[in-house]
């Protein structure tokens, strides 16, 4: 429903100036993403799906630009925003997770002061509201006593345990997009659970709409609606999840099937590996 669409983005092009001259990085990209909605995207390394992320953050590097397209937030055309316009619509309505969350923290400060302090930015909380609301994001997350959590800094934590703390800060703000960015590939898989019954939740609660790059066909599988597969900057196949994985029409996809199949359940990071080979040629 046009209504629910939170996320709209059309004939994106990205282009990124290199020392090989101008490189399209991102090309003719086009997708939607509505309320409690996942779409995911994978391909291999280097075909734009980090362009595509920061694109929308209005975050790409001095040497990258969007040459042609919308993006649309709530209907709000981003790419005419000035930077400062930018920075608001960031801070109030996306929220950024990425694959390692010892670079997310602050290492100086506790993992409470730094929910505490995020949503002091992000609304007219009291101390013990925010507490209160900090607690409740990690208890969502199931991190066994979030009030010690809450005292710990981010070196005692476990990288998985951090990563929870930290998909749990990114939904404290209720944004409207969440982008993950290969959120579960440094994770074991008792958290990558954890973190796939977040996404599960957040599909539940059918507020926030997400976007999940990652390179575990697994991972889509258990929680993107629909899948979107790049090649060189490109959709090379596009469609519902179930549909695109059941009858897989680029060799990539084939390849992080059949990755999958020959990791079997218990040998995720074998497969793992394998993709990683994939993505290599
Ligand atoms: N800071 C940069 N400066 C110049 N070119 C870049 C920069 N970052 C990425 N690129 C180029 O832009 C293209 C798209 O890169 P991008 O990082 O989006 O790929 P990716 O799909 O996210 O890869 P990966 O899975 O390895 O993270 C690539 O050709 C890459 O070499």
């Amino acid at each position: 429903m046009i209504d629910q669409s939170v996320l709209d983005v059309q004939e994106l092009q990205i282009a990124v100036a290199s020392e090989r001259g101008v490189v399209q990085a991102v090309q003719d990209l086009s997708f939607n993403i509505g309320k409690g909605q996942v779409l995911g995207i994978v391909g291999e390394s280097g075909c734009g799906k980090s362009m595509t992320c920061m694109s929308i953050l209005g975050l790409l590097p001095d040497s990258a630009y969007v040459t042609r397209g919308r993006i649309r937030l709530k209907g709000q055309e981003l790419t005419d925003l000035s930077p400062r316009e930018r920075n608001h619509v960031r801070r109030e309505k996306i929220s950024l997770v990425l694959q390692n969350p010892m670079t997310a923290f602050n290492p100086l400060l506790t993992i409470g002061r730094q929910f505490i302090e995020t949503l002091k930015l992000h609304g007219s909380y009291s101390r013990k509201q925010a507490l209160e609301r900090s607690m409740a994001c990690l208890a969502e997350m199931n991190l066994p006593e979030p009030e010690r959590v809450l005292r710990q800094y981010p070196y005692e934590l476990s990288g998985g345990m951090l990563q929870r703390s930290m998909i749990g800060l990114a939904l404290s703000n209720k944004p409207a997009l969440l982008i993950a960015d290969e959120p579960t590939t440094a994770l074991d898989s008792g958290n990558r659970d954890h973190v796939l019954n977040a996404f599960r939740r957040i599909k539940a609660d059918g507020e926030t709409a997400v976007l999940l790059v990652s390179h575990d066909i697994g991972v889509i599988e258990a929680v993107a609606d629909s899948v979107i597969v790049m090649k060189q900057g490109k959709i090379v196949e596009n469609g519902s999840t179930a549909d695109v994985l059941k009858n897989p029409a680029h060799e990539y996809t084939k390849l992080l099937l059949d990755a999958r199949l020959m990791a079997g359940s218990s040998h995720e990071d074998r497969g793992r590996e394998r993709v990683e080979a994939v993505q290599l040629r």
